[in-house]
């Protein structure tokens, strides 16, 4: 071990890259340390978007595959492209275990319920897939087909929801089939912090038709006083009075996000609501739910990456993020594999309650860094992984002064990582696993709103290096799939074979 030269890798999650201008959050901050790196000839840009990362052209970045890639060490196809592969094959439509649901339902008049986030950001979900599935009901002849839509405001600018929701029912007037039954915000519908009392509420109204009552989907959008992320849960009634869309005896349930890590909750919540219903659950992509919950469409393998070649080389790390990013530094980073590889501890910085991002930017940044400063000293830990969460988790808040404060905290932690790198003998290299603060508008001029959202700008990629050391500045583009090789060659070790980047320092 004594060949390994020790070293930090720093996520700044949704640190993204662009010229400064209205909108820009980053660049307004003051954040002395930041731009004196980005500065250094060590620091460059990297794609961390589209096709250089596993998704389709030009979609945005997000923090899954952000992470999963960062530790790969090469573009992992992420679950949006396949099942987009699988619609555009025609293999939805002759899915066999989609196929056997549906040839059920019609033949016992039972419902199809489709549950996901309404709208077309490309992150969690995207409205496309719920128009093919209603085609292909309709191509089944299912009599009912219930639409759960979660309205968003997240991925896409706040206040979008009513488009998203006439889309959908534009969708359904196409097929000639489907209703929207509940209409429901993701802060209930998607939780994923392990607030049980808001999953219920969305479950009560999809599975029963609890909450409150509307004639008509888009009178649910005057409930979200706190934008469409918190539009209530809302049930829709029919023409009787009664609700539209309780899960019945025998139904199909069919959840439509590809992106498991919001909607698992809420789906192991139904699953054994339901329990006793004869109810056939399904899900768009592979989850990682509790129960088990049959995929259409199976993930891509992202294994043989960073923390295999760790373990392989017997090099111990510790992995620090608040609660919001720690799959993403343990899960995601290790190539969806669960539990901590023999050589790895978890350092899970939790907030207490509900914290107001608004309110207080810094978040747990001062813990973050302590746990970062304590795992640095210690002589038996070669590498340090961790995430400031800040710059994303409150820029999704779309508050621009709020954001500002939170780059600035970030910078204030990184310039003591630094010092604290240089007290250790370490070097460090930062980087962004997607964009997002650097742009908080969105739309065409007179037209444009806080956007809170990811983008698809570069991220900066950093390398600060151990004392005495200096750093080449990298030649050529490089990619979220250099940083693995990047950490692998600064620790003194090879990349592994599977990967496809390359070691930019
Ligand atoms: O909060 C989330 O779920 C997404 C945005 O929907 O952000 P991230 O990819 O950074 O987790
Ligand atoms: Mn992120
Ligand atoms: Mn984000």
């Amino acid at each position: 071990m004594s060949a390994v030269r020790p070293g930090i890798l720093l996520v700044l999650d949704g640190w993204g890259h662009a010229e400064p201008g209205e909108g820009n959050a980053l660049a307004a901050a003051d954040t002395p340390c930041l731009d004196r790196l980005r500065a250094t000839p060590a620091a460059v840009l990297a794609e961390a978007s589209g096709s250089a990362v596993g998704l389709l052209p030009g979609t945005v970045g997000n923090s899954e595959i952000g992470h999963i890639v960062i530790g790969a060490g090469r573009p992992v196809p992420y679950d949006s492209v396949l099942v987009e592969e699988r619609i555009d094959t025609g293999g939805l439509r002759s899915h066999e275990i989609l196929g056997a649901a549906l040839t059920g339902l019609a033949a016992t008049g039972g419902s199809l319920h489709l549950i996901g986030l309404a709208s077309d950001g490309m992150i969690h979900s995207h409205v496309r897939h719920l128009r093919e599935l209603l085609r292909i009901a309709a191509l089944f002849a299912v009599p009912a087909v219930r639409i759960h839509a979660i309205t968003d405001g997240r991925d896409v600018a706040d206040g979008t929801a009513a488009h998203h929701l006439a889309t959908v029912g534009g969708y359904t007037a196409e097929a000639g089939v489907g209703s929207i039954a509940t209409v429901i915000g993701r802060g209930y519908a998607l939780d994923k912090s392990g607030d049980l009392a808001l999953t219920e509420r969305a479950a009560r109204a999809i599975e029963d038709g609890t909450g409150h009552r509307i004639g008509k989907p888009e009178e649910a959008l005057a409930t979200g006083g706190s934008g469409d992320e918190w539009v209530e849960p809302c049930v829709v009634t029919g023409a009787d009075g009664q609700p539209l869309g309780p899960v019945r005896d025998g139904d199909v349930v069919l959840f439509t996000n590809f992106r498991s890590d919001r909607v698992q909750q809420l789906a192991d919540r139904l699953h054994s609501g339901l329990a006793g219903r004869g109810v056939t659950f399904l899900s768009l992509a592979q989850y990682d739910t509790e129960a088990p919950i049959p995929a259409l469409v199976h993930r891509a393998d992202a294994g043989g990456g960073l923390a295999d070649r760790l373990a392989e080389c017997g090099v111990r790390s510790v992995r620090i993020a608040e609660a919001e990013k720690f799959e993403h530094v343990t899960y995601y980073l290790n190539g969806r594999k669960a539990g901590p590889a023999p050589l790895e501890e978890h350092v899970r910085i939790a907030a207490a309650g509900r914290p107001d991002h608004r309110a207080a930017p810094e978040m747990n940044i001062g813990r973050v860094t302590e746990a970062i400063g304590a795992a640095a000293r210690r002589d038996d830990v070669p590498l340090v992984v961790a995430n400031l969460a800040n710059i994303d988790v409150v820029g999704h808040t779309g508050e621009y002064a709020a954001t500002v404060r939170a780059a600035e905290h970030t910078d204030r932690a990184v310039a003591a990582l630094c010092r604290i790198a240089s007290e250790t003998g370490r070097w460090m290299v930062l980087v962004g696993d997607h964009g997002n603060a650097e742009k908080m508008l969105a739309g065409a001029g007179g037209a444009s709103r806080p956007y809170g959202g990811h983008t698809t700008n570069p991220v900066p990629a950093v390398l600060v290096p151990a004392p005495g050391r200096e750093a080449a500045p990298p030649t050529g583009t490089a990619t979220l799939a250099d940083i693995a090789p990047s950490v692998l060659s600064l620790l003194g070790l090879g990349p592994a074979p599977a990967m496809t980047g390359r070691a930019l320092w």
